[in-house]
């Protein structure tokens, strides 16, 4: 009898692991579920529904809170305070305390020195580990698969479910190796390779696959990066994105609060170094880039799938195969004010917007600050820089990174969702461009009417210098990569 193992996935290899009842021709699978997050957007209701079926929180101690979305980003008072102006925010945010005090659920509130978005604060907080399972009412909780680690969001009612049960009924989805070969040019980062990824297999390339990242150019990331490009794996279409844990994962989760300490920590080691893919595991499909050709990227429409390298011109509707197509290029364009085939590079920007899961991290402000670093924002632009969190704002305060900001005219904002959604007071004008380094460009996803090209943070400094969108590349500092 043969003793060989199929070779198996990172995701499967997480996945059975966490299998608590398999899935039948009838029925999905039941999931354990490590850690569960939680923002006051999408959990209310399943607090309801807790309430009235008498249920508890089956595990607070797997559960943390934050406030993000609806937060202000607006500066302290002179008694240090963050004060919401929004009636209905206000009374969101104060529901949300309410829930996680009755239900003795962990929770950073607004201003606290741990707060932020969700998807900072988990890595930050060594909350996600390598091998787990996460989900959280969002769908941007495939960032935290950067760690290897199986990681989704979920609708409102199963946010109830986990609450309640600590599982989570889901069918077994398909998996997609995206292999980026190569190395990063200078000037060219993470936002880029997604950005590319999206555009060549469009939104809904991905749908009912769980991507995993490899290949020597995701090998190179930081952790950050590997976190950018997991975050936008839902904007191609897949239900998660994962990328497999090595030292560079060990490293970054080492010593932080709530990683194993220790001994227990090496232990954990040794059980992550058992994730990654085996030799010879198959994927459902696969997508192959190369990182040598990339150049940095930028968002020309109101999908993140229209994606285009920077110097390239705005495609023509007329030039698409299908009708569907010709028509939702041809109404993209029309909403963002674009002629078909106009350069991208030159075009005027009103707003250059810093900020989000995607990135507003430490190593993203560091890059933008490094381009700002003695420059001016040009006049009539406005930049925000929005740390993702109170601790990536400490930290960027602590290295003078906020005074090359507003030296540069750039605001400094206190941690949250902020431009990226539009829902706290932080919004474009109607008829507004703005370059951000969010992650979605729908219309009106940053204010009624604003119209959003999607790039990195180093083509967004670079255009904040200039006032129009400009190749970072043609800006460069050498030892910025
Ligand atoms: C509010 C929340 C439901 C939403 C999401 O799930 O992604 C938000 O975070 C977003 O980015 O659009
Ligand atoms: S920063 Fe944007 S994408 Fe991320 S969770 Fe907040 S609203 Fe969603």
């Amino acid at each position: 009898m043969s003793t060989q193992k199929t070779p198996q996935t990172l995701f499967e290899k997480v996945w059975n692991n966490h299998v608590v009842r398999p899935q039948t021709d009838m029925t999905p699978a039941a999931l354990y579920i490590d850690l569960h997050l939680v923002h006051e957007v999408t959990s209310p209701q399943a607090f309801t529904m807790l309430r009235q079926r008498g249920l508890k929180v089956r595990r607070p101690d797997q559960t943390f809170g934050t406030m993000d979305h609806s937060t202000p980003t607006t500066p302290r008072n002179a008694f240090g305070i963050i004060p919401v102006l929004d009636m209905q925010a206000s009374a969101q945010l104060d529901q949300f305390t309410k829930n996680c005090e009755d239900f003795g659920i962990p929770m950073y509130s607004l201003g606290t020195e741990n707060q932020g978005i969700v998807h900072v604060i988990g890595p930050e907080q060594g909350l996600t580990q390598p091998g787990m399972t996460i989900v959280c009412g969002d769908s941007h909780t495939s960032t935290h698969g950067a760690f290897g680690a199986l990681a989704f969001g979920i609708g409102t009612s199963e946010v109830g479910h986990v609450l309640a049960t600590q599982t989570l009924l889901q069918y077994k989805p398909k998996t997609m190796a995206i292999r980026v070969e190569g190395n990063l040019i200078d000037g060219v980062v993470a936002k880029d390779i997604i950005l590319a990824v999206i555009a060549k297999i469009g939104v809904g390339g991905g749908t009912g696959h769980v991507f995993e990242y490899m290949g020597p150019a995701i090998r190179g990331l930081s952790m950050e990066g590997r976190m950018t490009i997991c975050n936008m794996s839902i904007e191609g279409g897949a239900r998660a994105g994962m990328v497999a844990p090595d030292e560079t994962t060990f490293d970054w989760v080492n010593g932080r609060p709530y990683a194993p300490q220790g001994e227990d920590f090496d232990k954990a080691v040794e059980f992550w170094r058992t994730l990654p893919t085996d030799e010879g595991a198959q994927f459902d499909a696969e997508v192959v880039l190369n990182a040598d050709e990339l150049i940095p990227m930028i968002t020309y429409g109101t999908n993140p799938g229209m994606g285009m390298p920077i110097d390239g011109r705005v495609p023509d509707p007329d030039k698409q195969a299908s009708v569907s197509e010709r028509m939702a290029m041809d109404k993209a364009l029309t909403y963002m004010g674009l002629q078909p085939n106009e350069p991208l590079i030159g075009k005027k920007v009103d707003v250059v917007f810093l900020g989000s899961c995607t990135n507003s991290r430490i190593g993203d402000l560091r890059l933008a600050a490094k381009m700002l670093d003695g420059q001016k924002v040009a006049d009539g632009v406005r930049m925000m820089v929005v740390p993702g969190s109170q601790q990536v704002k400490a930290q960027a305060e602590a290295e003078g990174l906020d005074e090359v900001f507003k030296a540069a005219g750039a605001e400094w904002r206190e941690a949250g969702c902020s431009m990226c959604i539009a829902m706290n007071g932080d919004q474009l004008a109607p008829g507004q461009y703005a370059v951000s380094t969010s992650n979605r460009n729908f219309e009106g996803r940053q204010g009624k009417g604003g119209r959003t090209f999607l790039a990195s943070p180093l083509t967004a400094a670079a255009t904040a210098i200039n006032g129009h969108i400009t190749d970072p590349r043609t800006m460069y500092v050498p030892e910025m990569a």
